[in-house]
């Protein structure tokens, strides 16, 4: 039967609680308040910024001393509050934290955040949401959003056989310091791989950087441009889809980097558009200085060696699994919601369809810019917990859900790490259409 989901205009006198205050959070935060939607917002740690403040003493940032972001200045930021001239191109994750304060106080959220504070428990009761915090205390809710990021609890592989050295995952490392003249081997060709096998290559005695289907690897300046600059650009210009967008840059990309398969970067038997964007200006020079050297995946563990699938062994020391991410949400049982790899069925990539009143921002990854991206989320999340937007059937939103996984599947190449991509562009339209016509469909 198609049962309209119950609106969110039910218990109004109750507040919201956003969970988490990181960009998310403090995003969705800010979007409420405008609307005039009553919410309270928790935090485990005790300030602001989540990924983005470095040694998060709520435990859920992967930031690492080097870390900078991979999106440039001009379209980085929210869009009512634009990043000041001053900073770089490439802003470091201390200059992505400044900003996101001056954003909190600019918007006076802060003094709607309770810091240390740990969300235990959320469950659905009698149309309102019961919220128990850590401390036991229990709080009734017209909605919860959740905002508790996606990219800090370790998604790890397993190899064959044993390895008598250290093993670590991206999410625990800070600085190349304990690295230095070991032999490492950083599993992964995404973002984080890379910028640590550049990080660690330096000071260690070898780095070695194991990928079982590689990566097309884009340079961060075309012509003394960032390279994200020049692909909007081109994308508006000539008004060219995500796909052929990066198949231009693609080409352009050769004209700075030449055959990656020169530097023993092999190349991907997938398009580029079947992937998530791995940035990196230095990586292909550093293999050129023989700083790091690619190898294929692990095929076994051999105590002190480690043997790849092209028959060769390396000594090894320590491994850096930079493996990407598991979505999990410790407070919400999973028999109700939860993230398989590769499965998510939210409806505009934010609600859960048989739970009225519970919503997930920031659960998405684009290629392009996240911060801005969530914006918009937050923006439709108060446009319909203010009553300006309605939601429509259960079988639109069941029908929607399915026509975005069809699209995931045949779009990208089959891995885990593909489960929260969406296209920024036509993802970004599609919710202000909704806002504007008034109906999420
Ligand atoms: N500077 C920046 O702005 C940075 C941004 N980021 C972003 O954070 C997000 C997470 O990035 P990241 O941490 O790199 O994780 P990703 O999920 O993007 O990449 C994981 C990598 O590990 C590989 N992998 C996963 N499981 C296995 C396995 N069992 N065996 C072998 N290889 C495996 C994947 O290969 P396969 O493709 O074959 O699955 C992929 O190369 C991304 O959105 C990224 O862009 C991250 C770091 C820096």
């Amino acid at each position: 039967m198609d049962t309209a989901r119950p609106g969110p205009n039910a218990n109004t006198l109750l507040p919201v609680c956003i969970i988490g205050a990181g960009s998310s959070g403090v995003a969705a935060a800010k979007a409420l308040k405008e609307k005039g939607v009553a919410f309270e917002c928790y935090e485990i740690g005790s300030n602001i910024g989540g990924m983005w403040r470095y040694q998060n003493d709520n435990g859920r940032s992967s930031a690492y001393r080097s870390l900078h972001i991979d999106t440039s200045r001009k379209n980085l930021g929210y869009s009512d509050f634009p990043i000041p001239d001053h900073y770089p191109d490439f802003l470091s994750h201390f200059e992505v934290l400044e900003y996101l304060e001056s954003y909190a106080k600019h918007f006076e959220v802060m003094e709607h955040i309770q810091f240390k504070t740990r969300v235990e428990r959320i469950e659905p009761k009698d149309d309102t949401w019961l919220v128990t915090l850590g401390d036991g205390t229990q709080k009734r809710y017209r909605a919860v959003l959740v905002a508790n990021g996606h990219l800090w609890d370790p998604r790890t592989a397993q190899f064959d056989g044993h390895f008598n050295g250290e093993q670590l995952h991206s999410h625990y490392y800070k600085t190349s310091e304990p690295f230095k003249d070991k032999n490492v081997l950083v599993v992964g060709i995404g973002n984080s791989a890379v910028d640590i096998a550049v990080d660690v290559c330096k000071g260690a005695k070898s780095t070695l950087l194991s990928t079982r289907r590689s990566a097309w690897i884009m340079p961060k300046y075309f012509m003394g441009y960032p390279m994200d600059q020049v692909s909007s650009y081109i994308a508006r210009t000539f008004r060219l889809s995500t796909r052929r967008t990066r198949s231009i840059m693609q080409r352009l990309a050769y004209l700075v980097t030449g055959d990656q398969t020169r530097f023993g970067i092999p190349r991907p038997k997938h398009e580029i558009w079947r992937e998530h964007a791995t940035l990196s200006q230095e990586l292909i020079p550093y293999c050129g200085h023989g700083w790091i050297r690619v190898k294929p995946n692990i095929k076994q563990l051999l105590g002190t060696h480690v043997q790849f699938e092209d028959e060769t062994t390396e000594p090894v020391d320590v491994i850096i699994q930079a493996t990407g991410y598991k979505t999990t949400f410790p407070f919400l049982d999973r028999s109700l919601f939860e993230v398989k790899d590769g499965k998510v069925e939210l409806y505009r990539r934010m609600l859960p369809v048989d739970l009225p009143g519970l919503y997930m921002v920031g659960l998405v990854q684009p290629i392009g810019p996240t911060i801005p991206l969530v914006e918009v989320q937050a923006r439709w999340l108060a446009s319909v917990l203010s009553g300006e937007t309605t939601l429509p059937s259960r079988s639109v939103m069941q029908e929607e859900i399915k026509t975005h996984n069809d699209e995931i599947a045949r779009q990208y190449v089959g891995s885990a790490r593909y489960t929260l991509e969406v296209d920024f562009r036509t993802y970004a339209k599609q919710l202000s259409r909704d806002m504007q016509s008034g109906v999420a469909k």
